[in-house]
């Protein structure tokens, strides 16, 4: 039994709670919000995030971050992405040499255009920080679906500990060394997400779904090996297998943005009637910046930011990716893998 807090209660949060408690292990989750310990404590369920997911009566909430930082073997960091900076900082003074820390949240900072857990390192330089990341919906996890998803971290021995202890017969977790690569996949498929439901919301079909997963796998590919990513990543459960479950899905708080979005709302409207975290906002703009820098053609991460933040017509936006320049496919995929970096381990 390891002692594991959880750092952030919300869907996702509440969703790890109850796995890693049906896993045999002890479980406190923290949040900033009393109303949401509160609930928490009273209920033991989330009635806004989880709904019908029931925590057990035995696990702990706080909203005291010592408390929760103290003493554990692991600490599973569940804030949306806008938080992970201010939250690891908070963190920081609490933590000791080694600690590990799991980052589960998908995103990249648009000031910095650092990944997450390069964001954790730089705050909390003492602990051992590793992500948990692939196609995952809190909804379903917390039902005992079945789902797969991949742990990166530096470290072998490090990554096969955290396999061990989210692993069930219900949370089957591969391994991976490309950390880099996974919370590139991890971000960006939420920007593509946005514009499958905005393909969804201009009343488009299923055509259109798979050429966006598609293309789209294809621009994360070849953006993500320019910065050192690997192209299998990108084509394993964090790329493809997040993408594909993100723009299909019925609980993508991303989908569903894109929806309204094609409908004819703006992107703050969006944003408030879904209510929960729409990453992909942030991690347009950041992808976008990450693709002049490494000077790589993203055409439906530009589209995407062009409707979000320059007011382009979504209908407009999907004519310009139809007439673009004639392509043989996937040409530079190809010659990006052949320089392909070495794997660690
Ligand atoms: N929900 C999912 O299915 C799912 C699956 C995989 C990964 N993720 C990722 O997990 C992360 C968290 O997503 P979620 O679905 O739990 O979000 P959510 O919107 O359900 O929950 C947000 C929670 O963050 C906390 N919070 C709010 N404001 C905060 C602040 N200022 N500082 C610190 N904490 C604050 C609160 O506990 C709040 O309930 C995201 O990066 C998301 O992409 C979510
Ligand atoms: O609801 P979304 O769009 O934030 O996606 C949640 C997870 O990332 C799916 O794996």
């Amino acid at each position: 039994m390891a002692k594991i807090g959880i750092i952030g209660a919300g869907s996702w949060g509440c969703a790890l709670a109850w796995l890693l408690h049906n896993n045999g292990n002890q479980v406190t989750v923290w949040s900033i919000m009393e109303d949401e310990v509160s609930m928490l404590k009273n209920c033991h369920e989330h009635k806004d995030k989880l709904p019908g997911v029931i925590l057990p009566k035995e696990m702990e909430f706080t909203t005291d971050l010592e408390s929760v930082a103290a003493d554990k073997d692991v600490l599973v960091l569940a804030v949306p992405s806008p938080f992970t900076r201010s939250t690891a900082g908070k963190m920081a003074p609490l933590i000791k040499e080694g600690q590990k820390i799991v980052n589960v949240a998908k995103g990249i900072e648009d000031s910095t255009l650092m990944t997450l857990s390069e964001i954790i390192e730089q705050e909390i330089p003492q602990a051992d920080v590793v992500v948990l990341s692939g196609p995952s919906h809190a909804e379903e996890v917390g039902k005992g679906i079945p789902t797969t998803i991949v742990v990166g971290a530096k470290r072998k021995d490090t990554a096969e500990y955290m396999q061990g202890l989210f692993m069930s017969q219900v949370f089957r977790v591969y391994t991976s060394s490309d950390v880099l690569g996974i919370e590139l996949g991890a971000a960006l498929k939420n920007v593509v997400a946005l514009a499958a439901g905005m393909a969804d919301g201009l009343g488009y079909g299923d055509n259109t779904k798979a050429a966006l997963i598609t293309r789209g796998i294809a621009e994360i590919a070849r953006l993500g090996i320019s910065m050192g990513g690997r192209i299998e990543t990108f084509y394993g459960l964090t790329g493809i297998g997040d993408l594909i479950v993100t723009c299909a899905s019925m609980h993508s708080r991303n989908r569903k943005a894109g929806i309204l979005i094609g409908k004819g709302a703006t992107m703050e409207e969006a944003m408030n009637q879904v209510k929960m975290v729409v990453e992909g906002v942030y991690s347009a703009k950041a992808g976008y910046a990450l693709a002049q820098k490494y000077q790589v053609n993203v055409p439906i991460i530009e589209q995407v930011n062009k409707i979000l933040f320059e007011g382009m017509p979504a209908a407009q936006a999907v004519s310009e990716l139809m007439l673009r320049d004639k392509k043989v496919e996937n040409i530079d995929l190809r010659q990006l893998y052949q320089n392909s970096v070495e794997i660690p381990w």
